[in-house]
């Protein structure tokens, strides 16, 4: 398939600080994206990975597809098994005639749809009576007969698509790994494969089968969704990708037909991997590192989890409590237990630590009760998160990843909660607001570089206090007309570029609506150009 790749015609971006990418540099790429983009290779410890067969500059499209299959999470509530909306106990519900399962209602826009409860499950889920055995009046045990649906819709389609069903059986289950681990195994022994085969009286599928497919599940699927839907799909290409902890990829999954695109977040070069993150990019090496052995079976060597300053960023680093100038970092981050020490070895000998040393579950013990701390924050309490900062500023470094995700949720919420609202904003919390945005952002430009959702939003924060600043500035005379020129400059930059990472995302998404929002922007800041000049 031919490809071809509009370049939109933008001014540099030099002028504004370095983190900003240029946009003129994205690729704006309305094409469908072609198997040409990529090449599979083969390594010994990651297997299978994809690497790029061309150039891609950041926002190109590298693939697009639907999903093999779309079922419920493990351990979700009770859905509806067409459209997946959440249902209730006491809330509104309907079961479905062929199979007693439940749907949000008769007309469910999923009913008889490929990814939703199409005619082959009704009648496999009718024919087992499984529907007999939901009971509706606890939806909290109903909710674990989900966790058998998605492997189900795997299983079906050996009948109804066997060359679908062999990209699956391709897939890595990591069996022999989690075969090892009983809280893996035994659980998807009971949940799933009992359920299956017993419960439901489908013993033409093996166990070791049914296993297997969990295991499919669990290494390859995405998650996927919008507002709080409970979901993950399997992809014929996108499981591909192998795992960096700084990706260059992002994706977005469409509600309709549950498409996934993978857009190149960085330039990418011929013939290096084609990345995105298993794991949270917001989390230190420890986390994420424990997230991917655990969920992924397998241990990461990528160049963040190697450093243990994480690439600069000191994200995990506590502040030395012994000499108050150094950063506590680990001696090993690849080894679970090494140590952790300070790193400062200061020539002055009045400012070198006399030397503090800790194990990693010192560490490991601290930082789990500070993480309950954060988790004890209401998602909307500027004060309790400022307060949060204030108290840890002598132990955690400002970057450390619990800061970070605190500061994250600051920057959303100045400007937007009740007592905090952008326009009766004073000017301290507008500071502090840009101050934050653009703390976070540097951190951002290390652990997700390139056109990021992060990046978008945040771009977006940034613009807010930073023109209601200026204005203010200019109406109280202390703006030149250089001066305010540049300030809007800078303003216009911000939007510019929010405006095109969040309208990469799904139109039904707040993200979406946030790129709109800095399209309307960016009009009224022409509007200036009347006063001004041409930005
Ligand atoms: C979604 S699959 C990727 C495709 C897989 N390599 C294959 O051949 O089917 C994820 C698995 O790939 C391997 N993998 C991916 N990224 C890796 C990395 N950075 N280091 C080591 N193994 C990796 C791990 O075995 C992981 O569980």
């Amino acid at each position: 398939m031919l490809k071809s790749q509009k370049k939109k015609k933008t001014r540099s971006s030099k002028s504004r600080s370095q983190s900003i990418v240029s946009i003129s540099s994205a690729e704006i790429c309305q094409e469908p994206p072609s198997a040409n983009n990529y090449r599979i290779r083969t390594s010994k410890t990651m297997g299978r990975y994809m690497v790029a067969a061309r150039e891609f500059k950041p926002g190109a499209i590298i693939l697009s597809e639907v999903p093999l299959i779309v079922g419920p999470l493990a351990n979700c509530d009770v859905q509806c098994l067409g459209c997946y909306k959440v249902l209730y106990e006491n809330g509104k519900y309907y079961r479905c005639k062929g199979c007693g399962w439940p749907l949000c209602s008769p007309n469910c826009r999923g009913l008889k749809q490929t990814f939703g409860h199409t005619e082959k499950e009704c009648q496999t889920l009718s024919s087992t009576k499984s529907g007999r055995l939901l009971d509706y009046a606890n939806f909290a045990s109903m909710s674990q007969h989900f966790n058998a649906i998605a492997p189900l819709r795997c299983l079906l389609l050996k009948q109804t698509s066997p060359s679908q069903h062999a990209i699956i059986q391709s897939m890595e289950p990591h069996n022999e790994v989690r075969q090892a681990i009983p809280e893996v195994w035994d659980v998807n022994q009971a949940t799933v494969v009992d359920r299956i085969r017993k419960d439901w009286g489908l013993s033409a599928y093996s166990e070791d089968e049914i296993h297997t497919i969990c295991g499919v599940l669990e290494v390859n699927a995405f998650e996927i969704g919008q507002g709080g839907a409970s979901l993950r799909g399997l992809y014929p290409t996108a499981f591909l990708m192998s795992h960096d902890c700084v990706p260059n990829t992002n994706h977005v999954d469409e509600d309709k037909e549950y498409r996934l695109t993978v857009r190149a977040s960085t330039e990418i070069h011929t013939g290096h991997p084609v990345t995105l993150s298993y794991a949270h990019t917001l989390h230190g090496t420890m986390r994420r590192r424990e997230h991917l052995i655990d969920n992924k079976f397998f241990e990461c060597n990528c160049s963040k989890c190697v450093d243990p300053t994480e690439l600069g960023t000191y994200m995990s680093a506590l502040r030395c409590p012994k000499c108050q100038n150094g950063w506590v970092i680990s001696n090993g981050p690849l080894d679970h237990e090494a140590s952790w020490s300070c790193n400062n070895t200061s020539k002055d000998p009045s400012r070198r630590c006399p030397g503090y040393k800790v194990t990693a579950n010192s560490i490991r013990l601290l930082v789990e009760r500070i993480t309950r701390e954060v988790d004890s924050i209401d998602c909307n309490d500027i004060q309790a998160m400022e307060t949060f900062l204030q108290k840890y500023r002598n132990v955690l470094h400002p970057n450390h990843y619990l800061c970070l995700g605190i500061k994250l949720s600051l920057s959303q919420l100045y400007g937007k909660v009740t007592g905090y609202i952008i326009n009766d904003l004073p000017p301290e919390a507008l500071n502090r607001k840009k101050e934050i945005c653009k703390e976070i952002m540097q951190v951002f430009d290390v652990i997700e570089p390139g056109f990021t959702r992060l990046r978008g939003v945040t771009l977006y924060e940034l613009h807010a206090p930073t023109m209601m600043l200026t204005t203010k500035n200019y109406e109280e005379g202390k703006l030149t007309k250089t001066e305010l020129r540049k300030r809007l400059r800078e303003v216009l930059d911000y939007l510019e570029e929010a405006a095109l990472i969040l309208g990469y995302e799904p139109e039904s998404t707040s993200e979406h609506i946030m790129g709109v929002a800095a399209k309307d922007a960016l009009g009224r800041i022409r509007n200036w150009e009347t006063l001004l000049g041409k930005l």
